[in-house]
């Protein structure tokens, strides 16, 4: 069974360095990435994954979409959430990018 993407918006994927107290671009990229919400119907699982625009072998971000997860939009174009070893961030291209993104997040979080 694979996996079927339900968005793909245009985001800089972030780091929160909590040493340092500040966001950084997520290791090997620059610039915007293609984010994706991964379906995986057979076990109902979902995986949120990145990839450089400038070079799609490039996985920026993959990681998981858990349970009772907080998703917080924290500005109408900046969104962020967090797992036991690092806090995500996304900085989307637009507004659209953004909303559409989030709509995908909570539908995944619904069905969990
Ligand atoms: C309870 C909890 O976990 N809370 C978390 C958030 C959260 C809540 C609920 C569920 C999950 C999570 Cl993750 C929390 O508060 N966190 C997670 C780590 C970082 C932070 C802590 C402190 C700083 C203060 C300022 C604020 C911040 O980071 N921003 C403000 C809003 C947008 C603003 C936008 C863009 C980024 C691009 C670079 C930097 C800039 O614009 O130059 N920046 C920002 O400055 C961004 N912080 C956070 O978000």
């Amino acid at each position: 069974m694979s996996e079927v993407s339900t968005v793909k918006s245009r985001a800089s994927v972030m780091m929160y360095n909590n040493e340092k107290k500040a966001w950084e671009p997520a290791e090997g990229v620059r610039g915007m990435s293609h984010v994706q919400v991964y379906h995986h119907e057979g076990n109902n699982t979902f995986r949120i994954v990145g990839r450089s625009m400038t070079d799609h072998q490039v996985v920026v971000i993959n990681c998981s979409i858990i349970r009772n997860m907080k998703y917080n939009a924290a500005t109408p174009t900046f969104h962020q959430w967090r797992d036991q070893r690092q806090v995500y961030g996304l900085n989307f291209h637009s507004k659209d990018d953004a909303a559409q993104f989030k709509d995908a997040v909570d539908e995944a979080l619904d069905t969990l």
